[in-house]
């Protein structure tokens, strides 16, 4: 991915930061980068994620997906880390299979999916890094009896994606199905780039090792100075950023096969940067619808914001056929490619016009090679942004409470802390 960081400098943006701050920050990306290094090279937790692209083996994820390898749908049952990098990837490239993502509890919804699904041609993708999230177990043990019901033998159909211990692991060592590691050292919201997210893609039959590849020749962009760096360019402008009051990161793909990468990345912004009130936070945007719904906003409300395009060169394009409509002439001879073109730089130049930061981030097109690029490069900023506000990215300690919670108020657990809060917040306004 190439980053374009003009409209966030501060002759042209506020809050924007000036070039020369960016040149003193460049001393703590190149401190930021020796951590990361050491991080990786020593296999440490997170920065572990950082190797992917060297240890995850194509091979023997083709392996385990083989035995449903011509299943006309794949339906994925996992959640958040273990489901948002797999979507990003296939929804944003075309295949024959149809892929659904369980990742709610939503009765009706897992319903009409699993009556409408032909669950004999059905594969079933669970993924679960630590094997003991609800929802996901919830919605398996659910898709489980709707194919014995429907007389399909769910255990020739299933692959599992889990930790080494567990739960899951437990249930796929018990009925022999097929099953992949999450790597050790390896947070669910960095896992697009192991079988997490290439299970997925390869039953879809996509390209697995031009993934990797990708998201390769990102990792040899990691170098000591942001401005040697897509990925620690894209990082360092976006805390600088939120140092002079930009606390909000809407981000905008222009290509609606992108639109899941919006809702993977602000899980990644979220729980990586979230924590000892720090942290900046993530809004999810589609150009060009969201050009007439937010971006009202984004011109001229508050100045707490940036705007991160990820802008993507035309592949396929359909003209916009002529009409003796005079006042639909200026259509006439254009493509619906270059009127989302005129659409994208006038929003660009819009923002810029009133000095409000953006920051483009670009694809040349939609394909393996540039989505391995774009997770791997996002994964990057972030982890350098996180050393950078001197969190500990790799943790999620406040998503664990709810988890606790929820299961307490199952009976599987001790719940008196929540409880004891819910009551004292109570405040209902009836009807
Ligand atoms: O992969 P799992 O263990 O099922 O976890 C799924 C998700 O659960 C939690 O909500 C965590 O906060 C997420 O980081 C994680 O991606």
């Amino acid at each position: 991915m190439n980053v374009d960081i003009g409209n966030a400098l501060s002759s042209v943006a506020s809050p924007g930061v000036s070039r020369e701050s960016l040149e003193r920050l460049d001393e703590q990306v190149a401190t930021a980068h020796e951590r990361i290094e050491t991080g990786m090279a020593n296999e440490e937790h997170g920065y572990e994620a950082l190797n992917l692209p060297e240890r995850t083996d194509p091979d023997e994820i083709r392996t385990a997906v083989d035995p449903v390898i011509d299943a006309e749908a794949l339906l994925t049952i996992g959640i958040g880390g273990s489901s948002l990098g797999a979507a990003t990837i296939t929804n944003a490239l075309e295949s024959d299979t149809e892929t659904v993502f369980l990742d709610n509890v939503d009765p009706e919804w897992v319903s009409s999916h699993l009556e409408r699904l032909p669950l004999a041609e059905t594969a079933i993708n669970v993924v679960s890094r630590s094997g003991t999230t609800a929802e996901t177990l919830a919605n398996f043990l659910v898709v489980r009896e709707a194919f014995e019901s429907a007389g399909v033998d769910w255990t020739e159909r299933t692959i599992v994606t889990t930790g080494d211990s567990g739960p899951l692991r437990d249930l796929a060592e018990r009925h022999g199905l097929p099953s992949l590691l999450v790597p050790d050292g390896v947070p669910g919201r960095f896992s697009a780039l192991s079988a997490v997210g290439m299970v997925a893609a390869a039953v879809c039959g996509h390209d697995l090792e031009a993934l990797l590849a990708g998201a390769a020749a990102e990792r040899e962009t990691l170098s000591g100075s942001l401005f040697d760096c897509p990925a620690y360019a894209y990082g360092a402008t976006t805390y600088a950023l939120d140092q002079r009051g930009a606390g909000i990161n809407a981000i905008m793909p222009y290509a609606e096969s992108l639109e899941t990468s919006a809702e993977w990345f602000a899980q990644l912004w979220a729980e990586s940067l979230g924590k000892d009130d720090l942290g900046q936070t993530p809004v999810r945007a589609l150009g060009v619808t969201d050009q007439h719904s937010q971006l009202q906003l984004y011109r001229a409300g508050p100045r707490d914001k940036l705007v991160t395009f990820v802008t993507t060169e035309e592949s396929a394009d359909r003209p916009i056929p002529t009409t003796d409509v005079e006042d639909l002439a200026y259509l006439g001879d254009a493509t619906l490619g270059e009127l989302r073109t005129a659409e994208f730089e006038a929003t660009e130049a819009s923002l810029a016009a009133t000095g409000r930061p953006n920051v483009r981030v670009e694809l040349e097109h939609i394909d393996e090679y540039e989505l391995g690029g774009l997770l791997y490069g996002m994964e990057a900023a972030c982890v350098l942004a996180g050393e950078l506000y001197g969190v500990n990215t790799f943790e999620q300690p406040a998503v664990e409470w709810a988890k606790k919670a929820t299961r307490g108020l199952l009976g599987g657990g001790d719940f008196a802390e929540a409880a004891a809060v819910a009551e004292k917040t109570e405040l209902r306004v009836e009807r």
